[in-house]
């Protein structure tokens, strides 16, 4: 594998650059990946994921958002980093597990259409609603129907962690100006002691809704694994939908299946978009600063 050589791909476009820690003449910080993730001073992306070595699971993944921070976990970017370790033949096995900032994820590739991963199933993790995992620094043990006032707005929030911080808003209709003017504010609000990501949901039936996702360190993007996992928990939680749900997102739809113990699956589609190898003139500038 040549040096500085990348993967973009997307997951239900929501796309990620994957590099090899391995592979790289440069370390990754705040700087190179906010470059790296520019559409026009870099690849463009919502995130790079970095293939690092793990003593606990089969393979390490370190997550990072566009604006430098660093993820516990992302479920697009698990599925696409599980199309590239079996595309690139990392592994010959269908099934591994991989090791993230917020825990030991089991991936399994459930399609493969000329020898590439299309269809990626991965268990992400028990959701959890207690505020001190989350966390949320309010004086409850859960934050689920608390109201918050944001800027002129009231808002009633539902927050989980599938390993990342989630505050989940039920809604009647889905409005995108509404979500990128308060999502950055909800973001960032002061009882999110480590920020969270942003979940509109509006509920269409027992088996599926309908989300828009403002991303922590991302912002709004077309979809979110994560995110489809945290609101078919919340959805389970309130009683408002059954365990499999298919969530409906712009880029397009996840199934997510919640069990009693709150266990999260998710199976989703996975693409390749391109191949390639970062230049010597921007491997200079990232030395540079
Ligand atoms: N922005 C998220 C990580 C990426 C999540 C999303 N892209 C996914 O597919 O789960 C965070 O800071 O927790």
């Amino acid at each position: 594998m040549e040096k500085n050589f990348f993967v973009k791909s997307h997951g239900l476009g929501n796309e990620y650059i994957v590099l090899d820690d391995e592979n790289i003449d440069f370390s990754l910080t705040s700087e190179s990946i906010k470059t790296i993730c520019d559409v026009h001073f870099g690849i463009g992306s919502d995130g790079v994921l970095l293939k690092v070595h793990s003593e606990k699971a089969d393979f390490g993944l370190r997550i990072f958002n566009p604006d430098g921070s660093e993820a516990e976990k992302s479920g697009n970017g698990l599925r696409i980093f599980c199309k590239y370790l079996f595309d690139l033949g990392f592994t010959d096995k269908r099934e591994f597990t991989v090791e993230t900032k917020g825990g030991v994820v089991r991936a399994r590739v459930e399609e493969v259409i000329n020898g590439k991963a299309r269809l990626i199933t991965v268990d992400i993790g028990k959701a959890t609603f207690k505020t001190e995992d989350i966390p949320v620094s309010i004086e409850k043990d859960e934050c689920i129907g608390e109201k918050i006032v944001v800027d002129d707005r009231e808002f009633e929030i539902n927050c989980v962690s599938v390993g990342n911080p989630h505050c989940v808003i039920i809604v009647d209709k889905l409005d995108d100006e509404i979500v990128k003017k308060y999502g950055r504010l909800i973001e960032n609000h002061r009882i999110f002691p480590n920020r969270t990501n942003v979940q509109f949901v509006k509920p269409v039936s027992r088996d599926q809704v309908e989300i828009r996702i403002w991303e922590r360190g991302a912002g709004y993007t077309l979809a979110s694994g994560t995110s489809s996992s945290a609101v078919a928990a919340v959805m389970v939680k309130r009683g408002i939908t059954d365990r499999d749900v298919n969530v409906v997102m712009p880029g397009g739809i996840l199934r997510i299946s919640v069990d009693e113990e709150w266990n999260i699956r998710m199976t989703g589609e996975v693409q390749e978009i391109c191949r390639g190898v970062l230049s010597d003139e921007i491997i200079e500038q990232f030395l540079s600063y």
